[in-house]
C-alpha cells in the first residue's frame, strides 16, 4: 500500500533561477525505507521537509493515507511523523528520559505511569539501556548515543512516519556503521516508512528499500538499489550509485542475475548448491574456497536448480552490466 505520494511536487524558492524541487512525483510503500541520494543542492532535505510541512510546496501534492497534506494542521501532522536530523538537538539541561518524553508529552493522552514505562521501551529498542541511561545528561553520552536519544524520541508518539536527514552524517566510520544496523534492527520491530536524505550511497544500499536520485530539482531515477546497479538510466546515477565498482557489483547483485541454464556436463554433476539470494560475491568466494567449476544454484527448500554459476557467469554479468548503454547527461560530482 502507498504511504506517501508525490505528485507533481514543486519547490520554487523566492529569487531562486530555478526551482530546488522540480516537479516530483513519486510513492513510498507503507513500511518502506526510501533513500534520497543527489549531489549537494539537489533538493534532498526540501522535499523531506515539505513533507511534515517545514517547508511549504509552490506547486503539486503529498498525500499521506489519501490525504492532502497540505488540508491538514501542520502541528498535527508533526506529531503523525517523527523528524531525526543530524544536529540531534537534545536539551541540554534535561536528562535522557526527559528529553525522549517530552514529544509525547507536549502531544498529551499519555499519563505519567505509560510515558514512563514508554521511554524505558524506546531506550530498550535503540540499545541503551533505562537503568543506565535514563539519568544521564546529554553532556553524558556519545555522538552515537545522542543519535540514538533523538531516534527514540521521534518514535516516543509511535509515528508511522519517520523522516531522517542525514541522522548519521556527523558519526565517524564505526558508530554510523553501529547505528545503520540499529536503525535496521528498529525497523523490523516497528515497520515505519521511512524516508532518508544521505550522501553516503554505501549507506543508502544498505537501507533503502528504493533509492530516489535526484539531480537539480528533478527525480532522474528511482529503484531498489539493485535495478540502480544494474540498469542505471543515465551517466549521472551510473556515477552516484559506483555502477562502474566491480566491487559494488559483486557486493550487490544476486546470483539468480548470472544464471547459466545449461553449462556443460562437468559444472552440473557433483558441485556445491548455493542460494538464489546470495549475491554474487558471495558465490564468488564460494567458488575460490571450494575450487569447484561451479555452483548449481536452488531457490531454498527446492531441490530442482534454477541454474548454474560459474567465474565465467559472473564475469560476463559483470562485463554486461559495466558496457551497457546509458543516455549521456553531464555529471556534476
Ligand atoms: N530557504 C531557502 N531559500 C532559498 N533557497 C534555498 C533555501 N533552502 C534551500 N535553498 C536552495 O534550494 C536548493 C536545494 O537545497 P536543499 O537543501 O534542498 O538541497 P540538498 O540536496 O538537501 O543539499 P545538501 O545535500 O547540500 O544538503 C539549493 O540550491 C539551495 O541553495
Amino acid at each position: 500500500m502507498v504511504k506517501i505520494a508525490f505528485h507533481n511536487i514543486t519547490k520554487q524558492y523566492p529569487g531562486a533561477s530555478r526551482p530546488a524541487v522540480d516537479a516530483v512525483t513519486f510513492d513510498v510503500p507503507e513500511g518502506s525505507t526510501c533513500m534520497l541520494v543527489g549531489t549537494s543542492g539537489s533538493g534532498k532535505t526540501t522535499l523531506l521537509r515539505m513533507v511534515n510541512r517545514l517547508i511549504e510546496p509552490s506547486s503539486g501534492e503529498i498525500i499521506i493515507d489519501g490525504t492532502n497534506v497540505l488540508e491538514e494542521n501542520p502541528i498535527q501532522l508533526r506529531r503523525r511523523i517523527g523528524y531525526v536530523i543530524q544536529q540531534v538537538g537534545l536539551f541540554p539541561h534535561m536528562t535522557v528520559a526527559e528529553n525522549v518524553r517530552v514529544t509525547a508529552d507536549i502531544a498529551g493522552g499519555w499519563t505519567r505511569q505509560q510515558l514512563n514505562t514508554r521511554v524505558d521501551e524506546l531506550l530498550n529498542l535503540v540499545g541503551l539501556p533505562p537503568d543506565e541511561y535514563r539519568k544521564r545528561f546529554p553532556r553524558q553520552l556519545s555522538g552515537g548515543q545522542q543519535q540514538r536519544v533523538g531516534l527514540a524520541r521521534a518514535l516516543a508518539t509511535d509515528p508511522a512516519i519517520l523522516l531522517m536527514d542525514e541522522p548519521f552524517g556527523a558519526l565517524d566510520a564505526i558508530t554510523r556503521a553501529r547505528m545503520q544496523e540499529e536503525l535496521m534492527r528498529v525497523q523490523k520491530d516497528v515497520q515505519k516508512t521511512i524516508l532518508f536524505v544521505s550522501h553516503d550511497i554505501e549507506e543508502a544500499f544498505k537501507l533503502g528499500n528504493q533509492i530516489a536520485v535526484l539531480s537539480e530539482g528533478k527525480l532522474v531515477q528511482i529503484g531498489s538499489p539493485v535495478e540502480l546497479l544494474a540498469r542505471p538510466v543515465n551517466d549521472f546515477v551510473r556515477q552516484l550509485v559506483g555502477a562502474d565498482s566491480i566491487l559494488r557489483q559483486l557486493q550487490y547483485l544476486p546470483v539468480s542475475d548470472a544464471l547459466e541454464k545449461q553449462p556443460e556436463a562437468a559444472i552440473q554433476n557433483n558441485v556445491p548448491t548455493f542460494e538464489a539470494h546470495a549475491t554474487l560475491l558471495e558465490a564468488m568466494l564460494k567458488l575460490l574456497e571450494t575450487n569447484a567449476p561451479g555452483l548449481k544454484v536452488q531457490n531454498n527448500g527446492s531441490s530442482e536448480p534454477l541454474g548454474y554459476i560459474t567465474l565465467a557467469s559472473i564475469n560476463r554479468e559483470i562485463t554486461q552490466t559495466r558496457t551497457q548503454p546509458a543516455e549521456h547527461i553531464e555529471t556534476k560530482l
